[in-house]
């Protein structure tokens, strides 16, 4: 059971994760490219003005490759997402993270051989580092496989000489930009952890508000909410409603002679009398004490009068534990008409009531 928790608390985290990337990753494309645009007119008023890039080509192929790639990803993520597959939808964001990181590495190992600048390699790990979320694991991928690629880049492809201090900068902003992503995804989780055992509470009390905590039907505070939007629709649609009040007939016996928790008990095994006997769209409530009521939607009388009768003589035979004696319930059953509200309702039920107990319990009355 834990683990299942375990599991769907780590798939609904995902979710969260990639929902609140696609936000932002929706956005990160266009300034992408706008920054491409920008060192591509500098890329190519400088190849004019002066001679000093070593490597404009390549300057040049890189801002064109991001601008297209930052395209393709723009156009792509809305269909990937429509799909409705977060772990596609990841795996996508993770890509165009990672063509980022390469990217920068690839422009810091070029601004290299002009002047000792950084600013690209920096600027892209940090900002992944707070606008990216992924898992440790996914970052520390990220960040290895750019460190890899930089120093095969730098070393290998652009043939420089071999020098550890030029690596002391880029394992440096590696470890910063990876303590940072760390901290803030720890923080993170820790806050959606918190939130949704808040939700889960406050689920639990709205619950709870509603509910009898001895029986577990619903109480009155329901019963006037669920009611009312009961007869709104019966304006509506006109369709049958029927109400019935029932009281467990001399329960202060039970009390006085056998003690309160066996008073208690007998109120538990009724509740459970009323809701096997019920249809599912039938509402119980404990009114109060030892009354109860049922709220019967789109039943008419003669149904409505079937329904209690059942629960009467179910209540009637059963055997309630430590009670020598048969115990009984009298019922008021009524339907509602066009002039009845809320009280008009439950005062009919309530009269008939009285009629049944003046008639000597263990019966049903209603308007018939
Ligand atoms: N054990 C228990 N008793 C309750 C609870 N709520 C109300 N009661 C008792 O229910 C009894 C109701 O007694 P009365 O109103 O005199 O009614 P009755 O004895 O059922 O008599 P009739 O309704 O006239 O048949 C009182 O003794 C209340 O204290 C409860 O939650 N638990």
């Amino acid at each position: 059971m834990d683990m299942e928790k375990t599991k769907s608390f780590e798939a609904a985290y995902l979710k969260h994760q990639v929902e609140d990337n696609y936000d932002r990753f929706m956005i990160i494309p266009y300034i992408l490219i706008v920054i491409c645009l920008l060192f591509l007119w500098r890329n190519l008023y400088s190849r004019v003005t002066d001679s000093y890039h070593t490597h404009a080509d390549a300057y040049l192929l890189l801002w064109l490759a991001l601008i297209v790639a930052s395209i393709a990803f723009r156009v792509a993520l809305p269909k990937v997402k429509a799909m409705g597959n977060v772990t596609r939808l990841d795996h996508l964001i993770f890509s165009f993270a990672i063509t980022m990181c390469i990217s920068a590495a690839t422009l810091t190992s070029l601004d290299l051989a002009i002047t000792s600048n950084y600013t690209a390699y920096a600027f892209t790990l940090l900002g992944a580092a707070t606008a990216y979320r992924t898992s440790i694991a996914k970052y520390l991928v990220m960040v290895i496989v750019t460190f890899v690629y930089f120093n095969l880049f730098y070393f290998f492809v652009l043939d420089n000489n071999y020098s550890f201090s030029l690596i002391i900068p880029v394992l440096a902003f590696s470890t910063i930009a990876t303590f940072i992503a760390v901290s803030l995804e720890n923080n993170r989780e820790q806050l959606v952890h918190l939130s949704s055992q808040l939700e889960y509470i406050n689920l639990k009390l709205q619950e709870e508000s509603i509910k009898d905590p001895l029986t577990t039907l619903y109480n009155r505070r329901y019963l006037n909410d669920f009611l009312q939007r009961e007869i709104d629709d019966y304006k509506r649609t006109a369709a049958p409603l029927c109400l019935a009040i029932c009281d467990l007939d001399y329960f202060k016996k039970i009390n006085d002679n056998l003690g309160h928790l066996t008073g208690d008990d007998c109120l538990i095994a009724f509740a459970n009398i009323l809701k096997a006997n019920s249809r599912t769209s039938d509402v119980q409530i404990r009114f109060g004490g030892e009354e109860f009521v049922i709220v019967m939607p789109r039943t008419n009388l003669d149904a409505a009068i079937q329904v209690v009768e059942r629960i009467r003589r179910a209540t009637e035979s059963h055997q309630f534990d430590s009670i020598p004696w048969p115990i009984t319930v009298s019922f008021g059953v009524t339907n509602i008409t066009s002039q009845d509200d809320f009280d008009s309702l439950l005062d009919r039920a309530d009269s008939f009531l009285y009629k049944a107990k003046r008639s000597g319990r263990n019966c049903v009355v209603s308007q018939l």
